[in-house]
């Protein structure tokens, strides 16, 4: 949607060309007409505010930077208590805002993490004083240290029952907090993760309600050393949030500042574990991945948005007799290299609306005390995270590309939208680590099955999504009956591929490792090729629940069949990547991987026309968007030449640094001896 201008639509052709409803397919992205609503009012009333203008943002300093952060932030909380908003509508206009802030980990961090860990009268306590912004909280469990090895955290929380507190401190410099978003500058407290002692013993690592400065002047509480990190990966994009260094030298925190949901210590210095399951857990961090793989959705459609514009407008080379040039998105290879990334921003929105449905059916399943299905929604999350963020940071750069020069400039938006993005493949769990923990779990499914084929009939099935691997005696051996390019059509055929490559590999990793001298070895020799099994499988969720969503009722007219088209080109674009998977487990012959090739090129084809209307379906206003080159009215030249006038050191003529540097340097007459 555009947000202002009103110059001539030079886009009005690309979309005169559309096949479908496009307010149909708007409802099919955001999940409902209400959604579709929501979202839009408050994309403009974004965009209305000056107050959330961002296109000089990565001209600042970051001083300027950090400061604009804290206005916008205050500024934003101010309309959402005026207007009186609603969570959903509060969430949307910061999601608008568009700036990492302190508000990102206080929402999203401090406060799931005290209603998952905190007691009853924890949360009674703190979550009130945090929904009024009385306090600013963080999620401070990183060290300079250690990250992906939670248990090798070295901040310790001694018990002292003379005082009935507890002694937070950081004995070596490896356990100074280093990364919490908010910790730098603004927060006042945080929830610490630091080892427990009471009574001599340790007993692992713990959440803890830490303040951290004062609420009358923000300074520091004695004993605590708090500082920013240090500038990150490009301009503007990551370095609005203040991720911060933390070290305790011997502060006292009151006994009940412990998070006691899971275990306490008692006034006398017992450890005790309460009765409330450990599983608990899993409900938070179902919902945490989900809104990643959410937002992953969010930051590949942007991308591709701008991409797909552009290259709509841009024109390379004509036609050998002179005539006009070619519109770069006429290019095949333009196409082979889009579209799929196109498809994928589809694809990962609706699994992400499955997983929020997940989320749901894991915590009715937590209430009613039935903990059977949890391994495998952990181990589908966290494999959903890893792929859906890798492929998006990955994907984001190759839009770059896909723009020429131009995508290059910060006005593009793209530097900007990748520097921010990629550190999701590092944070809530890296990547890699990540999918070898989803790889454990199907390791362990398919020794089961492997060991069991013979009453898998009769045995305990696998649930949710590796109930294909129950299928194992099919899947083993059965071979795919494609025979035309347009039998890839045909989802059950993909479906079938796609299960039988993920169960192989799964099985042959097994295998291997079941050779190996132990368990141990076996896995640490064979993590690459479990990694690429835990990647299969991941993909096949994606596809299975693109392929399920086509099931549903889908209103408006042509909608459905783009969406087909789409989960097609999704599926076959990954074949075509991964052949060296399917034909290696003899799921395929090199001849039904050409035929998918050979679809897949036709699906570009049949695309094209609908290319910019698919891109409009994310109703994204150009503020959010922050491209020059992906504005929705296409008129690119004049905002590219204009953006770059804005550039500071466009405000003198002649440059600062002329009259020292560059002038004596002109008239220089020095005599060169050997000239
Ligand atoms: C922008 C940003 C914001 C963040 N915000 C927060 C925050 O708010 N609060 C907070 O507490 N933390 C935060 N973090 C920290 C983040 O959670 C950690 O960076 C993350 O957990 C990874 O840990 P690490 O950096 O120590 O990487 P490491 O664990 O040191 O990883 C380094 C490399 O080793 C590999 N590796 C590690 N273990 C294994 C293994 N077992 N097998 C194979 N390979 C392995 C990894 O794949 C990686 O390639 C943030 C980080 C970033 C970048």
């Amino acid at each position: 949607m555009a947000d202002g201008g009103g110059e001539p639509d030079q886009l009005a052709g690309e979309r005169a060309t559309a096949q479908f409803d496009v307010d149909g397919m708007k409802v099919a992205w955001a999940g409902s007409r209400h959604a579709v609503e929501v979202a839009d009012r408050m994309a403009r009333l974004v965009a209305s505010d000056p107050v959330f203008r961002k296109d000089t943002r990565t001209m600042l300093s970051r001083k300027e930077l950090f400061k604009d952060t804290l206005k916008k932030a205050a500024h934003a909380w101010k309309r959402i208590v005026e207007l009186r908003l609603t969570e959903e509508e509060a969430n949307l206009l910061r999601l608008y805002v568009d700036q990492p802030g302190y508000v990102d980990l206080h929402w999203g961090m401090f406060v799931p993490a005290i209603k998952g860990q905190g007691t009853e009268e924890q949360q009674k306590k703190w979550l009130p004083m945090a929904y009024k912004f009385q306090i600013i909280g963080c999620y401070a469990q990183t060290e300079l240290g250690h990250g992906s090895n939670v248990q090798g955290l070295e901040t310790t929380a001694t018990f002292d029952p003379s005082a009935d507190e507890f002694v937070m401190h950081s004995p070596t410099l490896t356990s100074s907090k280093w990364w919490p978003g908010g910790l730098g500058k603004a927060s006042t407290h945080a929830v610490v993760y630091a080892r427990l002692i009471t009574e001599g013993k340790d007993y692992g690592i713990h959440g803890f309600i830490v303040q951290l400065r004062s609420l009358d002047d923000h300074s520091p509480l004695p004993g605590v050393t708090l500082g920013d990190i240090g500038g990150k990966f490009g301009s503007g994009a990551y370095n609005s949030m203040d991720n911060g260094v933390l070290r305790f030298d011997h502060v006292r925190i009151p006994r009940d500042q412990m998070l006691m949901r899971l275990s306490q210590v008692t006034r006398e210095g017992k450890y005790v574990h309460s009765d409330v399951p450990k599983q608990l857990l899993y409900g938070t961090m179902v919902y945490v991945r989900q809104t990643i793989v959410a937002d992953a959705s969010k930051a590949l459609s942007r991308a591709v948005c701008i991409a797909v514009r552009y290259s709509a407008i841009r024109k390379q080379f004509g036609s050998q007799d002179g005539g006009p040039e070619t519109q770069v998105l006429n290019y095949k290879t333009q196409q082979s290299r889009l579209f799929p990334l196109l498809a994928s921003a589809y694809a990962y929105r609706f699994v992400g609306q499955w997983l929020k449905w997940l989320y749901t059916d894991v915590t009715q399943k937590l209430e009613a005390k039935d903990y059977s299905t949890l391994p495998e929604a952990h181990a589908c999350t966290a494999g959903l995270k890893s792929v859906t963020t890798s492929a998006t940071a990955d994907a984001i750069e190759e839009c770059r590309k896909l723009c020429g020069g131009h995508g290059y400039l910060n006005s593009s938006g793209l530097p900007e939208l990748f520097a921010v993005y990629v550190p999701a493949c590092t944070y809530e769990g890296d990547n890699v680590v990540l999918l070898l923990q989803v790889s454990v779990v199907l390791h362990l499914v398919a020794r089961f099955l492997m060991k069991t084929v013979a009453q898998v009939a009769t045995g305990k099935q696998p649930v949710g999504t590796i109930a294909y691997m129950g299928n194992i005696q099919h899947l083993m051996q059965c071979k795919s009956a494609v025979n035309t390019a347009e039998d890839w059509l045909n989802p059950a055929a993909i479906k079938e591929v796609f299960e039988a490559r993920a169960l192989r590999m799964a099985v042959n990793c097994a295998q291997n490792i079941s050779k190996a001298p132990s368990q141990e070895e076996g896995f640490s020799e064979l993590s690459p090729d479990l990694l690429e099994a835990a990647v299969a499988h991941v993909q096949l969720i994606i596809v299975t629940k693109f392929i399920e969503k086509l099931q549903e009722d889908i209103p408006g007219p042509g909608v459905k069949e783009q969406l087909q088209k789409l989960c097609s080109i999704y599926a076959l674009h990954l074949l075509h990547k991964h052949l060296g998977d399917f034909l290696s487990t003899g799921c395929i012959t090199a001849r039904q991987g050409a035929l998918a090739n050979e679809l897949l090129g036709k699906l570009y084809a049949q695309v094209r026309p609908n290319a910019v209307a698919l891109v409009d379906a994310f109703d994204y206003t150009d503020h959010y968007l922050g491209s020059v080159l992906g504005r929705y009215d296409g008129d690119v030249y004049p905002a590219l030449y204009e953006e770059a006038w804005k550039d500071p050191l466009n405000e003198t003529v002649v440059p600062d640094g002329y009259q020292e540097h560059l002038r004596p340097l002109l008239k220089q007459q020095l005599k060169l001896s050997r000239l």
